[in-house]
């Protein structure tokens, strides 16, 4: 372990972030009563230009009216290449009800981006005497977010989460898809006339959990566009999760389930990872260091992994 040890990313869960558009008020009320850990209610590209300002006042009012109950509560604002976005700060701060608990940034590109933002949400929550510290998540989903993906994790003590968006990233690394997320037809390995399907998001996806592991920031799975396709989208959650993703986006209700399925640890896998610290303390009372479970090697590091397991499995149950 280095001389800095890993921060803790926030003990909250964050199995589902299910999104809706700002502009479309009436689902409000069924994604606060879905099973999503997180709402994302959105400002941004699920929103058409004309419809932005009352996207905003729609949210604003559901802040104030809608029972959110334990929702982690976030909102995505416009890009800061945008003229909307400081309005939907300013706005959301000043009007909005001390529910709201984070803001997200889409295309984030650098770590100054955060900053702006930070400063913005600073200067309001003093002025307006805000009790609630608004928090942070990002999106990264551009050449130069994947580039600086490791200064974003660590610009602003207000950053909690970090998704890969596959849509605009897809776009800005100009990948010839319009999937978004999933296997893509074109992406294979030949072997003797067989095709392997490999996967073009996974590299990203290992730098976003990379830098979101050093900098204490909980690392999430953005989109999968296809919500007819739940095989695909489990696959897909699936090898998030075992790269140290914790949860993924729902862009139509029936990802919900799936999501939390994948992203909560099974019974029988919390009950092998509480077998394999018995056996690790059985194993340090006998002054080893090491020993057999299940017929494979199960070591100090071992323990790490299994309370990796434990503390996700306790967190979710509360
Ligand atoms: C995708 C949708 C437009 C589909 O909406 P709809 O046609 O209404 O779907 P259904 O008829 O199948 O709906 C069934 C019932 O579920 C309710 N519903 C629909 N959507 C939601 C929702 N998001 N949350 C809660 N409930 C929802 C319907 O009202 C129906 O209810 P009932 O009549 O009572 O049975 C729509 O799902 C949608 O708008 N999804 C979110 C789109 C969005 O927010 N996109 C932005 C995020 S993805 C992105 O931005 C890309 C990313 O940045 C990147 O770059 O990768
Ligand atoms: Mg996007």
């Amino acid at each position: 372990m280095s001389f800095r040890v890993q921060p803790a990313a926030p003990a909250r869960p964050n199995r589902c972030q299910l999104f809706g558009p700002g502009s479309r008020p009436a689902i409000f009320e069924k994604m606060a009563q879905s099973a999503a850990d997180v709402i994302n209610l959105d400002l941004e590209d699920s929103v058409a230009p004309d419809d932005k300002a009352q996207a905003r006042r729609n949210i604003i009012a559901a802040s104030h009216d809608i029972d959110w109950n334990t929702k982690y509560l976030s909102v995505r604002i416009n890009g800061l290449d945008t003229p909307y976005w400081y309005r939907d700060v300013v706005e959301l701060l000043e009007e909005g009800s001390e529910r709201i608990d984070q803001i997200m940034i889409p295309k984030v590109g650098c770590a100054a981006d955060v900053y702006a933002v930070d400063a913005l949400v600073t200067a309001i929550e003093a002025a307006k005497g805000r009790k609630k510290r608004i928090s942070l998540e990002v999106i990264i989903e551009s050449a130069a977010g994947i580039a600086h993906v490791e200064e974003i994790a660590a610009s602003s003590p207000r950053l909690q989460a970090m998704s890969l968006g596959a849509a605009d990233f897809a776009a800005s690394m100009g990948m010839a898809t319009t999937g978004i997320g999933g296997t893509q037809e074109n992406y294979y390995m030949l072997r003797e006339g067989a095709k392997y399907w490999s996967d073009p998001w996974h590299w990203a996806q290992a730098a976003i959990v990379a830098a979101c592991r050093t900098h204490g920031i909980l690392p999430v799975d953005g989109p999968f566009g296809d919500f007819s396709d739940d095989e695909g989208f489990r696959a897909q959650a699936l090898r998030s999760a075992t790269l140290g993703m914790v949860g993924k986006w729902a862009i139509h209700p029936k990802q919900v389930a799936l999501s939390n399925e994948v992203f909560t640890p099974s019974e029988a896998a919390v009950t092998e990872a509480r077998e394999i610290l018995a056996a690790m303390e059985k194993a340090k009372a006998e002054g080893a260091g090491a020993t057999v479970y299940k017929g494979r090697l199960v070591d100090i590091a071992s323990i790490r992994q299994a309370e990796v397991i434990v503390r996700q499995s306790e967190m979710i149950k509360g």
